[in-house]
């Protein structure tokens, strides 16, 4: 499978070549990324993935929200599968995301680990029962080089939540702006930034009395790479649509 990495000298980019070149299946045939030369790279790295002349079979993303329009162009262009993991997607963002995978196959997760997904399905299950008598809040914790907050798996987790609620939920982000008691139809959402955590997702039911607290801790960033291979692996053959995490891991 040959591989087109967008984001390729970012952290996760670098982080995805190691796996990518651990695995004898794989090819990384070209990288993208706004400072090409900022890594020796087995690879050719362009500014611009329309330089790329070559064959690809799939692209994968982790970089920035800024590139959305021009990689989505280029991969309906190529008809080419994208996966993509950046997040901080604004909501036309994502209305291009989903008018685009009408098109080609697009497989988005703000998530690519496996225990997230996993952590969704039991907070959707634990929503189900105590949302009528308990207070639902998500503290997430990532390292100080994070730009988008909240991040992206927080507002992936609020949203599956408020859609087993019926959408029944509104969001608070922070409270410092808030001089009035805690409103039942809320979800928290809470953003810390600090050092190198990998990334740290709780969720908090707090009723009378009792909390129950599901958090999931990422211990490297390999995980969210193994997720978003395995992602094109799946996507590669796939029709025209909109895949996620759901398609993959969760029956
Ligand atoms: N879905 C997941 O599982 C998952 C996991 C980790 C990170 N992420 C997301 O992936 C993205 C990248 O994360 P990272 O830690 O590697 O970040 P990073 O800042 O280290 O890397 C981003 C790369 O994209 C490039 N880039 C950024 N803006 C650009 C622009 N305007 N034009 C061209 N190139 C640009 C940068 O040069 C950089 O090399 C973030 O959105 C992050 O939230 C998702
Ligand atoms: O390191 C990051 O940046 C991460 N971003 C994703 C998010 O915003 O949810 C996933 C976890 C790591």
């Amino acid at each position: 499978m040959k591989i087109i990495i967008n984001g390729c000298n970012g952290k996760m980019g670098q982080v995805l070549t190691k796996q990518i070149e651990n695995d004898p299946d794989l090819e990384i045939v070209a990288g993208v990324d706004r400072t090409p030369d900022k890594y020796k790279n087995k690879y050719p790295v362009y500014k611009d993935i329309f330089e790329f002349k070559g064959k690809a079979d799939v692209v994968i993303d982790f970089s920035n929200p800024y590139y959305l329009p021009g990689l989505l162009d280029y991969c309906i262009e190529k008809n080419l599968p994208i996966v993509i993991a950046t997040t901080g997607f604004s909501n036309k963002d994502y209305k291009d995301i989903q008018k685009s995978s009408k098109k080609i196959p697009i497989f988005y997760s703000a998530n690519m680990s496996l225990g997230i997904n996993v952590l969704i399905k039991l907070v959707r299950e634990a929503a189900k029962i105590l949302a009528e008598s308990f207070d639902i809040e998500i503290i997430e914790k990532h390292h100080n080089n994070k730009i988008d907050a909240p991040s992206g798996t927080a507002y992936m987790i609020a949203n599956k939540i408020n859609e087993e609620l019926n959408n029944s939920k509104e969001y608070v982000f922070g409270r410092y702006t808030k001089k009035e008691k805690r409103n039942k139809n809320e979800i928290g959402i809470h953003a810390i930034r600090g050092g190198t955590i990998v990334g740290e997702h709780s969720v908090i039911f707090a009723g009378l009395d009792e909390i129950i607290e599901i958090k999931h801790t990422a211990m490297s960033k390999n995980i969210f790479a193994i997720g978003a291979i395995k992602a094109a692996k799946f996507i590669v053959n796939k029709d025209k649509g909109l895949y996620s995490m759901d398609d993959l891991v969760i029956t």
